[in-house]
Formats: structure tokens, C-alpha cells, sequence
């Protein structure tokens, strides 16, 4: 379905919950964020039904995020059955991968692709900081297990903060060479706990790619068949996998924009930074029908804007990163 800018809105994120077993600090304030009571929650039938109104306006792909979509109970039932819906030909999972060793297989037979696996450092002490109390041992046991389980391409997002993990983008793209993983570097963006940060703590993607560059050779640009975000990948020379950047603030990506995101609690937001949202749960505890919800989301693609405007501050206090998904 073309927006008004003749974006194709083909990529639905859908938060399954907004509770997570981590508290990253970027994330989250350290008390963490106030979880919406189960009524307020979509139910996993009405996340199908919003999917099954998506899929007739021409939504594809599927990506269940969170909070941390690991932690909502009956995640591989709703995935089988998004799987069957006629015209959904791709889900996948954005996760900070701890709860992935016990569940990666089952969720791959389920229906799941591939996952996308939040890791923002390789030093334990940091990883615990960080994550406010998580372990990097169970961090690299999701990532091997969703390795294993064939949830390829595997792919790890590390937000790069400066004078945090800043000094760790060499070591990080470094694993490529040997591994087949992808790493993708995001900018930070002043959304959640990071809008009281300054504006020095966020590194632009050109400024990675020029220190890689110098310590480890060429980026030669690269294909990633698989995916519909918006990372532009290169790999080094002969490498297994290949090093990505996430540019929303240096360079944004609006104009290729081909998503729209579900929170946990029912609202369709037309843009990552636009804190209007259409409110699908009402409707459809109501009794709607599911062509009335395709009617409520096409309302949210003519609502869409043609960019963001993070650089010129944050208004949005309603809703943090973890509620939005990411
Ligand atoms: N500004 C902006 N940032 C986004 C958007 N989508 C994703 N991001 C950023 O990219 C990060 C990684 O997103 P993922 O959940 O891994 O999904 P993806 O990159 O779309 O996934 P692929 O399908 O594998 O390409 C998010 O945490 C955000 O920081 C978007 O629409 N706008
Ligand atoms: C909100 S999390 C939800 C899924 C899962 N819990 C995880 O961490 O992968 C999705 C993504 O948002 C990213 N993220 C959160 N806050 C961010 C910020 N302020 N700027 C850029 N990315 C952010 C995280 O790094 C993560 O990759
Ligand atoms: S980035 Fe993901 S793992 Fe970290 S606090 Fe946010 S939702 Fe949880
Ligand atoms: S900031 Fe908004 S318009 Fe830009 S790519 Fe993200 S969701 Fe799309």
C-alpha cells in the first residue's frame, strides 16, 4: 500500500509486550518503565486479527518485538498462526536473545526466520551495567543457539554510545571476519531514558566507519538478501559476515520508510518519532470487523509523515523505546 509520499508500507513491528527481563540503560530509567495491566494488553487473538486486517492492505512482513517478545507467554502459537496468514511471507524476532537457548528451535519450527539480537558490548562487567544485571555468557548462548537453530541471517544490533562502548566498534566488527553475524551499529536515538542525554553521546555512523576503515581495511558494500530494515551493510575482505549502520540521526532513511508499528497495548503509530496513534483495540473489543481494521490501518498510513525531526528534539514523554518496540 502506497502512503502519501508513494512509500510502499509493507513492514509491520508489532510489540508483543512491553515488560522485559532487562533494564538497558538507554532503554529504560532504572526504576523501569510502568507496565500497562493485562486488560490494557492486546490479547495474541487480537494481535492475529490486526495482522489478518494488515495482510489486506498489503502488509508482508512481520517483526515481534517488544519489550522483550521472549518473555510473552504463547509467542510460538501466535507465530504459527501468523504464519498461515495468506500474504505474510516473512517473521522475525528483534530480542535481546537471553531466553533464546530454550526457545530458539521451537520458535524456527513455529515459523520464525531469523532474529535480530541486541548486543552492545563484549565486556561481562560492562554488559552487566549496561543491561542493568545481565549476563553477556547467556547473551552469546542466544546467539549460538539461534545459530544453530538456522535463524539465519543472524543479526546483532549494537547501539554505539559514546564514551561508553564507543571503543569497542573495532573488537565488535572484528567478529565478522571469522563469524558468519552481522553486525549492525545504530545511532543513538533521544528517545526513552536516552532524551535526558546530551547530545554528545551519540556517534555518527561515519565516524565508525572511518575507524574500522583504519584498523581493519576496506568496507566493501554488500547485499543483505533477507530484511526490510534500514541498515546499509559493507563486509571486509573475505569475511563471514558483514558490518551494518543504523543512520537514523546522521543520515536519515524517512524517504525509503516502509513500516508501521503496533504497540502492546493497541496503538498503530504512523512513525517511530510521531506520537499520534490509531487505536485499534477499542474498535475491536467493540466488535469490529476485520475490514474495519484494514479500514483503521490505512488511516495510520495516510497519517504517516515524510521524516522525523529527532534532531530538533523529543516531545514525545507518553511512551518509551520499550513500549514502542524499537
Ligand atoms: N529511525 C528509525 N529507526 C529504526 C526504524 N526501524 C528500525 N530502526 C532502528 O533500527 C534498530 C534495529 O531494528 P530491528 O528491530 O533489528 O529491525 P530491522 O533493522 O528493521 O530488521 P531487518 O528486517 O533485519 O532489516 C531499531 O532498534 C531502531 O533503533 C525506523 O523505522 N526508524
Ligand atoms: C526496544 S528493543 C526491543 C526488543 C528487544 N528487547 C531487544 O533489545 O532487542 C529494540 C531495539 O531498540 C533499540 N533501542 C532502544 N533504545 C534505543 C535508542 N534510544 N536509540 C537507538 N536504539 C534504541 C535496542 O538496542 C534494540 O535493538
Ligand atoms: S533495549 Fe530491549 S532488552 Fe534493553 S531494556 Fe529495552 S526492551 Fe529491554
Ligand atoms: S523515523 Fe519515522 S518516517 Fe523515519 S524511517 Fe523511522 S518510522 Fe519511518
Amino acid at each position: 500500500m502506497l502512503d502519501t509520499y508513494r512509500r510502499d508500507i509493507e513492514y509491520l513491528r508489532v510489540s508483543v509486550t512491553d515488560k522485559c527481563n532487562l533494564r538497558c540503560i538507554y532503554c529504560m530509567p532504572p526504576e523501569g518503565v510502568k507496565s500497562a495491566s493485562h486488560e490494557e494488553i492486546l490479547r495474541l487473538e487480537e494481535i492475529e486479527t490486526i495482522i489478518k486486517a494488515a495482510a489486506l492492505i498489503g502488509i508482508k512482513k512481520i517483526r515481534l518485538t517488544g519489550g522483550e517478545p521472549l518473555v510473552r507467554k504463547g509467542l510460538d502459537d501466535l507465530v504459527r498462526r501468523i504464519s498461515t496468514i495468506p500474504g505474510i511471507d516473512d517473521i522475525t524476532l528483534t530480542t535481546n536473545g537471553l531466553l533464546l537457548p530454550a526457545r530458539a528451535k521451537a520458535l524456527k519450527e513455529a515459523g520464525v526466520k531469523r532474529v535480530n539480537i541486541s548486543l552492545d558490548t563484549l565486556k561481562d562487567e560492562r554488559y552487566r551495567d549496561l543491561t542493568r544485571g545481565g549476563e553477556l555468557a547467556q547473551a552469546w548462548q542466544g546467539i549460538q543457539s539461534a545459530l544453530e537453530a538456522g535463524l539465519h541471517p543472524v543479526k546483532l544490533n549494537t547501539v554505539v554510545i559514546r564514551d561508553f562502548n564507543d571503543d569497542e566498534v573495532v573488537d565488535m566488527a572484528r567478529l565478522t571476519l571469522e563469524n558468519p553475524l552481522h553486525i549492525r551499529f545504530i545511532e543513538l536515538m533521544p528517545i526513552g531514558s536516552s532524551l535526558t542525554w546530551s547530545k554528545g553521546r551519540f556517534v555518527p555512523a561515519g565516524e565508525i566507519m572511518d575507524r574500522l576503515k583504519r584498523k581493519i581495511g576496506q568496507l566493501l558494500p554488500a547485499t543483505m538478501t533477507s530484511g526490510g530494515g534500514p541498515a546499509k551493510y559493507y563486509r571486509f575482505k573475505d569475511a563471514a559476515g558483514t558490518v551494518g549502520f543504523i543512520n537514523s540521526m546522521s543520515e536519515h532513511f524517512c524517504e525509503k520508510c516502509n513500516r508501521l508499528r503496533l504497540t502492546a497495548s493497541g496503538g498503530l503509530r504512523p512513525c517511530l518519532y510521531d506520537e499520534r496513534e490509531v487505536d485499534l483495540r477499542t474498535p475491536l473489543r467493540e466488535g469490529a470487523r476485520i475490514r474495519e481494521v484494514a479500514e483503521l490501518i490505512l488511516d495510520a498510513v495516510y497519517m504517516k509523515p515524510d521524516r522525523h525531526h529527532m534532531l530538533d528534539g523529543w516531545r514525545d514523554k507518553r511512551r518509551s523505546m520499550s513500549q514502542i518496540g524499537g
